[in-house]
């Protein structure tokens, strides 16, 4: 889908440029509106060269787990309010990332993945 992004969007991937020093050229909203809206275990496509999450509301759960069994522990993460998570480089080839579900939060999650992807 294409669009031209609400200002708002335009002023926050502004700063994650400044901050990353890259450009994006997609984004996306994910809505989780309580722990029982989940993501299932996946990894992005390579064309999703960088990928960065700006998590609001809800603090929930994102775990990553290697791709190959054995490889290294899962990765258990708790993004905050207002934090930034960026996955790039292999982190798709080595990884798969999920958010479970968590019935007892009754708050939601919004995430903003600010994407560059290549065809
Ligand atoms: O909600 C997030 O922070 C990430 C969700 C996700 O894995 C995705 O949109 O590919
Ligand atoms: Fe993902």
């Amino acid at each position: 889908m294409h669009h031209p992004y609400p200002e708002v969007l335009v002023e926050i991937q502004e700063v994650l440029e400044t901050v990353l020093g890259m450009q994006f050229n997609h984004v996306m909203l994910n809505r989780y509106e309580d722990g029982g809206v989940s993501i299932g275990r996946h990894s992005d496509t390579l064309e999703n060269k960088v990928i960065a999450s700006i998590s609001l509301g809800a603090e929930r759960q994102f775990i990553f787990r290697p791709r190959e069994k054995s490889a290294a522990e899962p990765i258990k993460l708790r993004p905050a309010d207002g934090s930034l998570l960026v996955m790039q480089g292999d982190t798709q080839v080595n990884w798969k990332h999920e958010i479970p579900r968590e019935p007892s939060i009754k708050r939601g999650r919004i995430s903003l993945t600010f994407r560059q992807i290549y065809a």
